[in-house]
């Protein structure tokens, strides 16, 4: 596996602390992060959220998605509680990387919707590949998650790299007048559990 641990340093937020832990990946030339509060080292299954990057919603405050929404809400839980990881994964655009999510953005403004617009520049609808958390939870000595996460392959993803998923625990954010269909099709489509609210 190419990817390795380079330093760690503190990150102070408004919720916490964090330690921030970065990640090299060598062949695919990306650096990754892991923020991680208290001792994750221990048998007690960690509270986790791996979460894609999404330069968009992340930090520049789009509505299109839930992705911000999400983070904050994951940092805040991991505050709230104590102890627990965040990764954050340089998987921009379910892997297409930005140019190519812009592209998509570009055929959902014309009527795609988000499977469609992936499939229509010849990509799959999900193009992540997990296999780099691999050694980032080995480096940290994790192997029992309690994942915060909407998407049933990200739990099975990790389940296949031995990463034991103890529970799943919803991640569910508010939508707006400019994600609705977004997350309507991300429930019918791409398996996401979403609860009526
Ligand atoms: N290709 C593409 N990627 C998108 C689009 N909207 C958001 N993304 C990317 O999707 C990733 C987040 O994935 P989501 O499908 O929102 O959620 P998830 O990570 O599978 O599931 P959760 O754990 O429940 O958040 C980020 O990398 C975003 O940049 C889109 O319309 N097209
Ligand atoms: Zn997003």
């Amino acid at each position: 596996m190419s990817v390795r641990f380079v330093e760690a340093s503190r990150l102070p937020t408004d919720w916490a602390v964090f330690t921030m832990h970065g990640f090299e990946d060598v062949t695919a030339n990306k650096e990754h992060l892991v923020l991680t509060l208290g001792d994750v080292s221990t048998d007690e299954p960690v509270l986790t959220r791996v979460h894609s990057e999404c330069l968009t919603g992340d930090t520049l405050f789009s509505l299109r998605c839930d992705c911000g929404n999400q983070l904050q809400a994951a940092l805040r839980a991991i505050a709230h509680e104590g102890r627990g990881a965040l990764l954050y994964l340089r998987q921009e655009g379910r892997g297409i990387g930005l140019l190519n999510k812009i592209r998509a953005y570009k055929l959902q403004d014309e009527g795609a919707d988000t499977v469609e617009a992936n499939e229509q520049l010849g990509f799959g609808a999900d193009m992540r590949d997990y296999s780099i958390v691999q050694p980032m939870f080995a480096h940290l000595q994790m192997s029992k998650v309690r994942l915060m996460t909407n998407n049933p392959r990200k739990v099975s993803a990790l389940t296949d790299l031995g990463i034991e998923v103890t529970e799943r625990v919803a991640l569910q954010c508010d939508s707006n007048p400019h994600n609705e269909k977004y997350l309507q099709t991300k429930g019918a489509k791409l398996g996401h559990m979403f609860e009526a609210r």
